[in-house]
């Protein structure tokens, strides 16, 4: 195959996929350090700036277009013929896998492969009736500096090797595969498997089969970490008929006028480079990774040397043996291919150094400039020199002859420019209307009132300083339970008036009623014998008189027969005595008629006294229970207020504890505010010397340069800068061994209060959700033992002092990054360049004896300065023991004594009086247990606080507060014992 002489120059085009923050990353509490300017294909990273063809991700453009804009033109150049190559590059675990599709499983179409294996067959289908087409695929690997085949059918135990990461064995006997070199200067593969493919399903197979048996392995950095470079190759043949209306006979005609072009695409998966620390990996993953960034490292260097201009036009040595991986991507940097880079970066600030790596790189590849051009094959090319000159000549002859044909071409050209120019027009007719939805769009957006109240309102929501927050809660908590208490008191005290007012009315109505009765007074039934008996002795007079009358009345009968004056007088004699009978009678009658009379009312009034009675009765009756409710209540109020107490007494414990805990989260943020300040500070002085430091290296080397060329006045200036020359590029080498130093110990404090952030995070969860959150979790029971007040307290400050440190990260590994790249360059050009004679050599290597011999010396007296202030550490240590111990014995005496209240408060519940603590054990009245000397000195804490005079609640609880207090001022003095350890240690 020959490339065609139509060449074009252009540069490999870069595209930056930003992928969004992972689990981990966010486990971790990373912050997003990589900011992409919307608009632009413009990436920032701390201080730095970088511009590319494409941003993905992030705030850039969506993933979903990069197919689209960087890949599709490569495909179509395909069927033109031109080789191809997608390369993913970037750190380990910042999406090439992803972003390529690599990992292709169970016909996953993400990812560039199986998005170009669709775009390449439906193409294919369009145009397969004027086109001859045949697909081969190869898929190898290169790890630990060898290419493995990852087609090859005939290598064994291929699920073996993908899971257990063995190497993978090969059929004796097969060859291994080799690079070749073609005269013409193509690279090719010898030995590897070039599958034919004919279908997407075929291609697909091929993909997955190589995917699964690629060697991946798990990393502290990404679990399935591809440990090697991976190359996907299609290779797309096409037997064109160029001119068919010029022959259609099957001579040898149609030879002249088909036309073979060849072109590769290679899609390259890289492995990402690593830093052994960080990834975790030793024993066969950190020999992986050596080879991993070994290959790397190459392949930087040719980029380099290709990326930087000056180097290009001297005609610098590109190094593409340095390694299979840029031997074999040889064609596609600087050569015959059109290439597009996809940096893979994460934007978590843990990463910020290796973002800004693979930026820096990415960068520099953008100068690249590639030669594509059509292969065809030489056959091919002398054809389409001929059918380029029959053209030539077809057109030339319509010229002279076919003037009419001119004619309708020119009418023909006139039309479509009318038909053009409607177009623009509605074009621009078009968009001015778009402008205008777009401008009423924004104004609705930005002129909202409401959004302006409502953000008025945040920030003074805001401006509300949460620093009082524990005493607000605590006084608000206060007072509301004194207002239920009292209101309860208040309730207790309106239900006993009430009750009182009832039983005193009752009171007075019973005695009303028993005065009414004492009214009716004397014994009722004497009184109705009484009457009844006079009533029976009138009725005996009655019936006496009755009788004597009847006696009279017939004796005046007898008279009445009788003459006689006597009898006369008789008769008037019986007469009158008749008449005062019947007077007498008649007296009698009404007396009875009385005393009937009186009876009767005799027996109403009994019945009224019997009706009172039963009032009496039941005015008694309902007395009783009232009695009883009132004693119920009391005793119900009373019950209620011992619980109330044992409950206050606990809530002002838990109000102390609070308290408590509200001082030691203030000291500890306080306390590591103030760490991570003088740390940030530290780093930040670190940082700076080394930039200064680094600017310095630039201008003295320069310096140096020249004495090297011997334009120094003398031997001694010349041996005195290059003694200046050593100095600093051990200083320098200190210095960005002390930054290191730092950015790993910021990397450690950061992931501690990201982990704690998270921890305290979810805690909030479960409790928004009313849910308890998972027992046995680290941190997870102290984080739920805060008042929700304290934890979001401790949220924000730890969100603050993360983005502290995440800024200081990212700083940190911008200098780091600057270093090591100028470290690169320097170590290319050579460190012992500056050394022109034996002599130099001789002075310098006497004056590095020296200095070495010093700083030994400097790190013994060191030593022994270590060796003193360990053991002042170690008293400090035990001092800090003894008091942690005298603490605990204090802590569980306060235990015992909170026990013995709650058991004489439980007590007093059931009825003893509440005021005596009789369940307290003889010994919460002793003395406490001695304390220990020091801790008596530091808490001016005397034991005879506790020996109270006896067993008076009021003392004991005093007592106990004591104690409680004294806690609290050990736990004080403890903080600043842990501190001023911590502070000695660091
Ligand atoms: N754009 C993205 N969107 C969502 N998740 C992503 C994206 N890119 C990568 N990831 C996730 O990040 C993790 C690491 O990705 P991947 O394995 O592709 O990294 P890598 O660069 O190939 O790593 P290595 O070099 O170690 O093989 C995976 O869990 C992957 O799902």
């Amino acid at each position: 195959m020959e490339a065609a002489a139509a060449s074009e120059d252009c540069c490999v085009k870069v595209a930056v996929h930003v992928r969004p923050l992972i689990g981990d990353e966010k486990l971790q509490g990373c912050k997003d350090c990589v900011t992409v300017i919307q608009g632009k294909p413009q990436v920032q990273i701390g201080t730095h700036s970088f511009t590319f063809d494409h941003v993905y991700g992030s705030t850039g453009s969506p993933s979903s277009a990069m197919f689209e804009e960087c890949i599709v033109p490569l495909v179509d150049g395909l069927f033109q013929g031109y080789n191809a190559t997608v390369l993913a590059y970037g750190q380990t675990g910042s999406g090439k896998t992803y972003t390529m599709g690599t990992g292709f499983k169970d016909g996953c179409q993400t990812g560039v492969i199986p998005q170009v294996m669709n775009a390449l067959f439906s193409k294919i289908e369009n145009l397969k009736h004027q086109i001859e087409f045949q697909l081969h695929v190869s898929f190898i690997e290169i790890l630990k500096e060898e290419v493995r085949d990852l087609l090859d059918p005939t290598s064994l135990n291929k699920s073996d090797a993908a899971t257990t990461n063995t190497a993978k064995v090969n059929v004796p006997g097969k060859p291994p595969i080799q690079i070749r070199e073609s005269s013409n200067g193509v690279i090719t593969l010898a030995g590897s498997t070039e599958v034919s493919v004919s279908t997407l399903k075929e291609m697909a197979a091929c993909l997955e089969q190589g995917s699964l048996s690629r060697a991946t392995g798990s990393t502290n950095m990404n679990n399935q970490s591809s440990r090697s470079h991976a190359i996907f190759t299609i290779t797309l043949e096409q037997m064109r008929k160029l001119n068919p209306a010029v022959s259609g006979d099957g001579g040898p005609n149609d030879i002249m006028n088909e036309e073979y072009l060849c072109a590769k695409l290679h899609l390259v998966d890289l492995a990402g480079s690593e830093r052994a620390k960080r990834t975790g990996s030793d024993g066969m993953r950190f020999k992986e990774g050596v080879h991993i960034n070994k290959g790397l490292l190459a392949l930087g260097n040719v980029i380099s040397a290709l990326g930087d201009e000056k180097k290009r036009k001297e005609g610098v040595h590109v190094p593409y043996r340095d390694s299979k991986l840029t031997r074999l991507l040889q064609d596609s940097l600087g050569g015959n291919s059109r290439t597009v880079m996809i940096a893979c970066i994460s934007p978590a600030d843990i990463n910020a150094e290796e973002t800004l790596n693979t930026l820096k790189y990415a960068n520099r590849a953008r100068n690249i400039q590639n030669k594509p051009v059509v292969n065809r094959d030489p056959m091919s090319n002398e054809m389409l020199k001929m059918r380029q000159q029959l053209e030539y000549l077809q057109a030339e002859l319509c010229a002279r002859g076919g003037s009419d044909e001119v004619q309708v071409l020119k009418e023909r050209i006139a039309w479509l420019e009318a038909a053009n120019e409607d177009l623009c027009r509605e074009l621009h007719e078009y968009r001015s209307r778009c402008t205008n939805v777009e401008q009423r769009e924004t104004d609705a957006q930005d002129g909202s009132p409401c959004s302006v109240k409502s953000d008025g309102l945040k920030r003074n929501l805001h401006s509300i300083e949460p620093a009082d927050y524990p005493m607000g809660e605590t006084m608000i908590g206060d007072s509301r339970e004194i207002d239920e208490e009292a209101a309860k008191e208040w309730e207790h005290t309106l239900l006993q008036n009430t009750m009182d007012k009832e039983l005193h009315e009752l009171n007075r109505r019973l005695e009303e009623k028993e005065s009414e009765m004492k009214l009716f007074g004397g014994d009722t039934v004497a009184l109705k014998h009484h009457f009844g008996k006079k009533i029976q002795e009138l009725e005996d007079e009655k019936r006496a008189v009755q009788q004597e009358r009847d006696r009279l009345l017939a004796e005046i009968e007898n008279l009445s027969h009788g003459s006689d004056g006597q009898t006369q007088k008789l008769q008037d004699v019986h007469g009158q005595k008749l008449k005062s009978l019947e007077a007498q009678i008649m007296d009698l009658k009404k007396k009875q008629e009385n005393q009937v009379q009186l009876l009767k009312q005799k027996q109403k009034s009994d019945e009224a006294a019997k009706r009172l009675q039963d009032e009496i009765q039941f005015i008694k009756a309902q007395k009783v229970q009232l009695q009883h409710r009132i004693k119920q209540e009391a005793e119900q109020f009373r019950q209620w207020k011992a619980s109330r107490e044992k409950e206050l007494l606990q809530l002002r414990k838990e109000g102390r504890r609070n308290e408590y805990e509200r001082h030691k989260l203030q000291a500890l943020n306080q306390r590591q505010k103030l760490v991570l300040q003088r740390k940030t500070e530290e780093a930040a002085m670190a940082t700076k010397r080394l930039k200064e430091l680094l600017e310095a290296r630039k201008t003295s080397s320069r310096d140096n340069s020249a004495v090297a060329n011997g334009n120094g006045t003398n031997g001694q200036t010349n041996e005195k800068a290059l003694q200046r020359w050593l100095d600093h590029e051990l200083e320098v080498m200190v210095n960005v061994h002390e930054v290191r130093f730092e950015y790993e110990k910021q990397s450690q404090v950061r992931a501690a209060l990201a982990e704690e952030l998270a921890v305290l995070k979810q805690v909030d969860e479960f409790a928004s959700k009313g849910l308890s959150p998972p027992r046995g979790k680290n941190g997870f029971a102290r984080a739920s033992s805060m008042s929700p007040n304290a934890r979001m307290a401790r949220i924000s400050s730890l969100e603050n002092m993360l983005s502290i440190s995440s800024n200081s990260l990212v700083a940190m590994a911008s200098q780091l990054s600057e270093a090591e790249e100028r470290e690169r360059a320097f170590s290319n050009r050579g460190r012992w360049n500056q050394l022109r004679s034996m002599g130099d050599a001789k002075n310098l290597l006497q004056y590095m004896f020296n200095s070495l011999g010093d700083t030994r010396c400097q790190v013994w007296e060191k030593d022994i300065e270590i060796k003193e202030m360990k053991e002042q550490l170690k008293e400090l240590v035990s001092l800090l023991r003894q008091s942690e111990l005298r603490r605990k014995e204090v802590e569980n005496e306060l235990k015992l004594r909170e026990q013995a209240v709650a058991i004489a408060l439980a007590t007093s519940a059931t009825g003893n009086s509440p005021n005596s603590l009789k369940h307290v054990p003889d010994d919460m009245n002793g003395p406490l247990s001695p304390m220990s000397v020091p801790a008596q000195k530091q808490l001016k804490y005397s034991p005879g606080i506790v020996n109270g005079p006896g067993r008076d609640s009021a003392a004991f609880i005093d007592q106990t507060r004591k104690i409680m207090l004294a806690i609290l001022v050990f736990d004080i003095v403890l903080e600043l014992a842990v501190g001023n350890l911590l502070m000695l240690s660091v």
